[in-house]
């Protein structure tokens, strides 16, 4: 599992394990650590450390002190190393010395660019976890510069520019090639918008792992822990045992969102499939072990999940349409899905009035329709727009997009977030695929949060399976979905 702590976690943390240690020694720790990694971009680089071009953008708190002190080591290294001061006067004293000790030198006011055309490697020791609000403006013009001078750019910490706990970026923010963060990540590291600013995440030890509390504000499943949660059918089960997943999905308009959910539910390790809808046809055409039924879905048999919502289309406003399936569905005892043109028909007190769980998948325009806010505020806000949902209609939420976040009704429990995934997923259907996946996870047993997360997980490393840098359609996503299973029992 990959965990994430918020700011004020991190920071209790770092006070308790900086009492036990001598001054700055974590603050050591830190940028030995960041020198290491820079170092090793260099030789991959350049072949070498010594003569390399080194330039480090340095604000007005510690941020800035680890990125002094990793430039110090560097050029100890025989680096080249100039500073880049943001905050003038206020650059962190300790640091600068021991750069300047080791042969590093400060930029002129004036020329800044020319340091930073010339660059190998640019240090982003502007803001780390005190950063708020954005780059301010004199930050800007040189965050640029960096990105656009062809150094491989290095944000300590975090990408200066975005908010740590959330992920928001409600300004301008730096982006990095590499990421070298202290201790654990932090949300910003692995929700979107921040996380795209971060490029590849490296993670240093300092010794803060005992100090951090057992459960985290966020975490991010990895293969063992979705190997461990997929079912395993055993020498005692049957069809039944291993669950029934009822999938109402598809009408005369939307004819394909049925085979997808269906195509979804086939691979996510229920015994059986029961499709109810007028799509029947065209899914035993596809799935002749499709179990198809027309009417009520409280009068096909018995299930132990349903997912409930793709491609239904309009409500008919007469009772008797897709309004008619969902109601149907939810008085029911067992764990529901609701996607897509469900969610449209959804009422928040009859969900929270449910004895067994409901599981909610909106994408961000569907999340911002329930909450009745803009889409982008969702887009650029997801935790708390996941968190926000799941307290509203007490169910589990999965929000889809460029960051899937999976929250639970109890807001003590960490929010994941799914580390899968490619944007060749931005396709059309392949939500739909999603869907009966869940679905059949939920009938095969799992608690609803392990049900999405581990469905997210699985749906994202299949569509990059089926990707490989090319359009995909969603199909592809459901068929891979084998491939995606045993990458991940190994
Ligand atoms: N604690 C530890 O044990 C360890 C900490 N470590 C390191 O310390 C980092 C945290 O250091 P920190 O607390 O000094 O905060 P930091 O992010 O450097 O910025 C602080 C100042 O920046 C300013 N500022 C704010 N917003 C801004 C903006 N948008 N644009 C520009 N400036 C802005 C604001 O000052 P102001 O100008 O408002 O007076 C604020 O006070 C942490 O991320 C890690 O790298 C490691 O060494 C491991 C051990
Ligand atoms: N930019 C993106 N990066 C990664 N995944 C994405 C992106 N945009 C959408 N996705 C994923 O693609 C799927 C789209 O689902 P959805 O929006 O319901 O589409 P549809 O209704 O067409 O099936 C979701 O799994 C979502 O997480
Ligand atoms: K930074």
């Amino acid at each position: 599992m990959r965990t994430a702590y918020s700011v004020e976690t991190v920071r209790n943390a770092e006070r308790e394990l900086m009492a036990r240690l001598p001054e700055g020694a974590l603050m050591q720790r830190a940028a030995a650590g960041l020198a290491a990694v820079c170092a090793g971009l260099l030789r991959d680089l350049l072949g070498r450390v010594y003569g390399a071009r080194v330039v480090l953008l340095v604000g007005s708190g510690d941020n800035g002190g680890d990125a002094l002190y990793a430039g110090a080591r560097l050029a100890r290294r025989g680096a080249s190393v100039t500073v880049v001061p943001l905050a003038p006067g206020r650059t962190h004293e300790g640091g600068l010395t021991a750069l300047l000790g080791a042969g590093g030198r400060v930029a002129g006011a004036d020329d800044p660019y020319a340091v930073l055309a010339a660059a190998d490697l640019v240090l982003d020791g502007i803001t780390g976890i005190g950063g708020h609000g954005g780059l301010r403006p004199d930050a800007v013009p040189v965050a640029r510069a960096a990105r656009g001078s062809g150094a491989v750019v290095v944000a300590v910490d975090l990408p200066s520019g975005v908010e740590a706990d959330s992920g928001e970026v409600t300004g301008e923010a730096l982006r990095a090639d590499v990421t070298v963060t202290f201790g654990t990540y932090k949300p910003g590291l692995l929700i979107d918008p921040a996380r795209e600013h971060a490029g590849a995440v490296r993670l240093v030890d300092i010794g803060l792992a005992p100090h951090l509390p057992s459960v985290p504000g966020l975490e991010a499943l990895q293969h063992e822990d979705v190997a461990r949660l997929l079912p395993v059918p055993t020498g005692e089960s049957d069809k039944y045992r291993r669950g029934v997943v009822g999938v109402v999905a598809g009408s005369p308009r939307y004819p394909g969102a049925a085979v997808l959910a269906v195509a979804g539910a086939l691979r996510g390790g229920a015994g059986a499939v029961r499709y109810v809808g007028p799509g029947g046809d065209a899914v035993i055409a596809r799935f002749p072990e499709t179990l198809v039924h027309e009417g009520p879905p409280s009068k096909a048999g018995r299930v132990q999940a349903w997912a409930v919502g793709p491609g239904l289309g309009d409500a008919l406003g007469d009772g008797s349409g897709p309004e008619a399936a969902v109601a149907d569905v939810l008085a029911s005892d067992v764990p529901v899905l609701v996607d897509a043109d469900g969610l449209r028909l959804l009422d928040a007190e009859t969900v929270r009035g449910r004895t067994a769980p409901t599981l909610l998948t909106p994408h961000a325009g569907e999340a911002a329709a329930l909450l009745g806010v803009a889409r982008p505020e969702v887009e650029s806000g997801r935790l708390t727009a996941v968190r926000e949902l799941a307290a509203r209609y007490g169910a589990t939420v999965l929000l889809k997009g460029s960051t899937t976040l999976v929250a639970d009704p109890d807001p003590a429990v960490p929010v994941r977030v799914n580390p899968t995934g490619t944007p060749w997923l931005a396709t059309a259907g392949s939500g739909d695929v999603l869907s009966g996946l869940s679905g059949s996870l939920l009938a095969a047993g799992l608690p609803a949060r392990d049900a999405a997360s581990v469905a997210a997980y699985l749906h994202g490393l299949s569509a990059r399976l089926a990707a490989r840098n090319a359009p995909l359609v969603s199909d592809e996503v459901a068929e891979n979905l084998p491939e995606a299973w045993r990458n991940v029992v190994g």
